[in-house]
């Protein structure tokens, strides 16, 4: 026998466990009988990719078994099991991605809120440490000679052990703690107590769940039930089963295809974004059946990347038991059922906004920025998603707005989405760039998110509108009579501009008077093409070597300080202008929360002006 340490994070999973902060420890059943589910569909698939398994599959089933004298509750299965290298790492360790980060969370939580955290994370098999103060393993792997034993109380370490005569499958066995009315800790023991958790928790589990000889699950997939007989509470039970998401979902969708290819699709829209919503290698996609059968987990072929939020099954009775992800690739009913499966789910999400705002705002908040990615990778649903955004603007300072009304409240002779991308709201708002629209009153949409940066170049318009961005290219918002008055300004400045842009050669590719600005003295902008500074940055972040990317610098034809310049400069004076060209620059680039290329010089240019006023 060898005693081994759990790893530090399963560790301190571990003791939240033992000083259970769930109010509801019913649940710890829950998991044990949907690990041993996934166990019996592993199983089932196994046996039928690898023929010489000498494995039994016509009765695979979960048996629950207690025993009130010796307050012991086992639950097992003759599915897959496990081998030693098995139960070490999957039940020692916690290998799953974000796990320093869920445990920061949960510091940071009150303990009230932490359970939210902690059924989004699924620590399954740990839960049995809520109610039990000794837990006993036994499992045997098909391929494996012995099976193995597994025990801990839960605290620092567990025992492993060979066992020459396991059965198949996952034994779990619960050492009861001390039933206690006061800590909420029934009496799990109970036939009637056992039978009401599973009838209320995992119903639709597809393998029968005995007890006492009895089936006490009705083991009917809910895709396959009419709707009309479907409660909110099952929906929720199975949503957890599969998303591990302890809440309840925001939204359920079913979808029932007949003809040549059919299928039966239950997706569900989270109330919570995935913790591992933006991890690299998080969860993607939904799970696939085949009439009834298990096939497989995240099936990414089903769901395009920037839904992985949406989690579901999609039933489809035309396919082979044994179809493999290069099949789904190819198969052109797959891409055709996908195709559909993204318009519902989007309609979906049209409809919830029309119909539960509130609900739909939550949505937005928690997914929004993944949805967006659709805008660069799914040119075909481009309209629909552009539908059921929603943007923070110039025009509300609390709420969002979707691209219709933003529509709807254009001005009259308005012809572009005007829009801004920054770090983030506060400096898009103070920038210079929108001074003019400001001054116009017209709307300006505030894009902060990482990958608006990205969308927005590549999405034309929306309702024969195009977007066009307040910092990059000309903004043409003047009358024909501010055109000709600015033309003329444009040749009297002429000179001045062209002096400039000697000046600034390094760090500018042109000096230009401004349309945007009515009370700073200059910024600068990108031409249409040219990347944004955010974006610039962002490359930069992630190593990438970019050419340096000269700006255009615009100037301000009526404020103070270019008019003095002009004036100076017409005058012949060049003593220290350069230097103020500089300044000017520098000015422009901090105005719009840039960095300045040198800031030490640029701090002895403003001291060395200041000490002059002395
Ligand atoms: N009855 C079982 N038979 C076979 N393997 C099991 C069984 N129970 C647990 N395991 C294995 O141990 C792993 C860890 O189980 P645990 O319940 O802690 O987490 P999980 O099920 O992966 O996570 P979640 O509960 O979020 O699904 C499982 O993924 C599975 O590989």
């Amino acid at each position: 026998m060898e005693t081994l340490e759990f790893q530090s994070e399963a560790r301190q999973l571990l003791q939240l466990m033992i000083h259970s902060i769930y109010s509801n420890k019913d649940t710890f059943l829950r998991e044990l009988v949907s690990n041993a589910s996934d166990a019996l569909d592993k199983l089932r698939l196994e046996s039928f990719r690898d023929k010489d398994m000498q494995v039994d599959v016509d009765d695979l089933h979960i048996v629950i078994e207690s025993d009130p004298a010796e307050r012991t509750l086992t639950v097992r299965d003759n599915g897959i099991g496990m081998t030693r290298e098995d139960v070490v790492r999957l039940i020692g360790t916690i290998a799953k991605s974000g796990t320093a980060e869920f445990l920061k969370q949960l510091k940071e939580q009150q303990s009230g809120s932490a359970s939210d955290l902690i059924g989004q994370f699924g620590i399954g098999f740990y839960s049995s440490f809520m109610v039990a103060d000794k837990v006993t393993l036994v499992t045997k792997y098909p391929h494996a000679e012995k099976g193995v034993r597994w025990e801990s109380t839960g605290e620092a370490t567990y025992t492993i052990d060979d066992v020459d005569d396991a059965p198949q499958g996952t034994s779990v066995t619960l050492h009861l703690k001390p039933s206690d009315d006061e800590d909420r800790l029934p009496d799990y023991t109970e036939p009637a107590k056992i039978r009401e958790i599973v009838k209320r928790y995992s119903d639709f589990i597809t393998w029968p769940v005995r007890l006492g000889g009895e089936d006490i699950n009705s083991r009917k997939a809910l895709w396959a039930r009419p709707a009309s007989e479907v409660t909110e509470e099952e929906y929720a039970e199975f949503y957890r089963h599969i998303s591990h998401d302890w809440n309840a979902p925001l939204e359920t969708i079913r979808m029932q295809a007949e003809g040549t290819f059919e299928y039966q699709a239950l997706l569900f829209l989270p109330a919570q974004a995935p913790m591992d919503l933006f991890m690299r290698d998080g969860k993607r996609g939904v799970q696939l059946y085949v009439k009834r059968v298990f096939i497989m987990e995240d099936c990414a072929e089903l769901m395009p990347e920037y839904l992985r939020f949406v989690k579901g099954v999609v039933d489809a009775a035309d396919l082979s038991l044994n179809v493999s992800r290069e099949i789904l690739q190819q198969d052109r009913q797959i891409q055709l059922m996908r195709r559909r499966l993204v318009k519902k789910v989007l309609s979906s999400i049209k409809s919830l906004m029309g119909t539960r705002p509130d609900d739909y705002a939550k949505l937005w908040g928690e997914v929004g920025a993944a949805l967006k990615e659709g805008l660069l990778s799914d040119s075909d649903n481009r309209d629909a998603i552009l539908e059921v955004c929603s943007f923070a603007s110039t025009h509300s300072d609390e709420s969002l707005t979707t691209l219709a009304e933003y529509v709807s409240r254009m001005k009259e002779g308005q012809e572009h989405i005007y829009f801004m991308t920054g770090d983030s709201r506060v400096a898009v708002e103070k920038s210079p760039h929108l001074e003019a629209l400001r001054a116009k009153d017209y709307e300006v949409l505030i894009l902060t998110d990482t990958i608006d940066e990205m969308w927005v170049d590549s999405v034309p318009a929306f309702d024969g509108k195009t977007f066009q961005s307040v910092a990059k290219g000309q903004v043409d918002l003047e009358t024909d009579e501010e055109k000709s008055a600015n033309e003329a300004k444009a040749a009297e400045y002429g000179d001045l501009l062209t002096w400039m842009k000697e000046q600034l050669e390094d760090s500018v590719k042109e000096v230009r008077l401004s349309s945007r600005l009515t009370t700073s003295p200059a910024c600068v902008v990108g031409d249409s093409y040219d990347i944004t500074p955010t974006l610039e940055k962002m490359y930069k972040a992630m190593g990438q070597e970019l050419p340096k990317i000269k700006r255009i610098l615009e100037l301000n034809p009526s404020h103070p300080l270019v008019e003095g310049l002009h004036r100076a400069f017409a005058a012949g004076e060049r003593d220290g202008l350069a230097d103020t060209a500089e300044l000017v620059h520098g000015l422009a680039l901090l105005a719009e929360g840039g960095e300045l290329a040198d800031p030490s010089r640029f701090v002895k240019l403003v001291a060395d002006r200041v000490q002059r006023t002395f």
